[in-house]
């Protein structure tokens, strides 16, 4: 894992081009030598908690932005994360993203302008190296399940832009969370309306209605377009 403070790119040296640890990992038909050190690995995902628990303990009251990399600036969802950023930061909220571009972008943007604390907490991607250049600090992670583990821990609440399969995934993860109770007041607010109603009709229409999931299972989730909504939720949950 490495670590950075203020903004620029993170080394990248010492791993074969086109591939992270976390792939070669899972990949089970990568090539044996990478089959016979997999015990090994394990120390490294250890030390990746370690370092990331040691690194994040201090953080104050935290909520976790997320949604699209493929964000551009020039969309409306863009200046809704930034407003996000900044309102959560005006809160007394550290704001936590991927720290990735698109959505995370924004959302340290606007949190860092406002004078928050801005984290990133970046994954290693074979196409993707850096950290955006709004955060304050900054982890970089191997493994993707390492990272998640950090973002569920360390923020009491989740803000969730549109997004594509990213976001999806850190939003059924804190859902399934939630529901089997592992984590507990939690609010998950949904921003954008119009991008999440289809998924909340599906969710009802069907899943719901054929009772694969419990009748107040959506009630853990707010849907809205107003971010002082948003916020107001996770001040009275950090509040309670
Ligand atoms: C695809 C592009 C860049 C990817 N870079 C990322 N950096 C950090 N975190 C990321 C990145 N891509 C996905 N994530 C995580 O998933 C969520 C966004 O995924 P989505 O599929 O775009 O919805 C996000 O919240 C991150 O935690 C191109 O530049």
């Amino acid at each position: 894992m490495t670590r950075r403070s203020g903004a620029g790119p993170r080394p990248t040296q010492g791993r074969p081009a086109g591939s992270t640890p976390d792939q070669r990992l899972l990949d089970s038909r990568g090539e044996s030598d990478w089959v016979h050190t997999d015990p090994w690995r394990v120390l490294k995902i250890q030390a990746e908690f370690v370092e990331g628990f040691n690194d994040l303990a201090e953080v104050g009251p935290a909520i976790a932005v997320f949604g699209s990399a493929r964000t551009p600036p020039d969309h409306p969802m863009y200046a809704l994360s930034e407003k996000v950023g900044s309102a959560l930061a005006d809160a007394g909220f550290a704001v936590i993203t991927g720290g990735g571009p698109g959505a995370m972008e924004a959302a340290n943007k606007g949190a860092r302008d406002a004078g928050g604390q801005s984290i990133g907490l970046g994954i290693e991607l074979p196409f993707e190296d850096q950290l955006n250049d709004y955060v304050t600090f900054g982890l970089n992670f191997r493994y993707f399940f390492v990272r998640k583990t950090m973002f569920v821990k360390y923020s009491q609440g989740y803000i969730v832009m549109p997004g594509g399969l990213g976001t999806l995934d850190e939003l059924f993860e804190a859902m399934t969370l939630v529901q089997t109770q592992k984590i507990t007041q939690f609010p998950i607010v949904l921003m954008g309306v119009e991008h999440w109603s289809g998924l909340i009709d599906w969710l009802r229409d069907s899943v719901v209605a054929d009772r694969r999931m419990g009748d107040t299972d959506l009630d853990m989730l707010t849907l809205t377009d107003d971010v002082e909504e948003a916020v107001a939720l996770m001040v009275k949950a950090r509040d309670q």
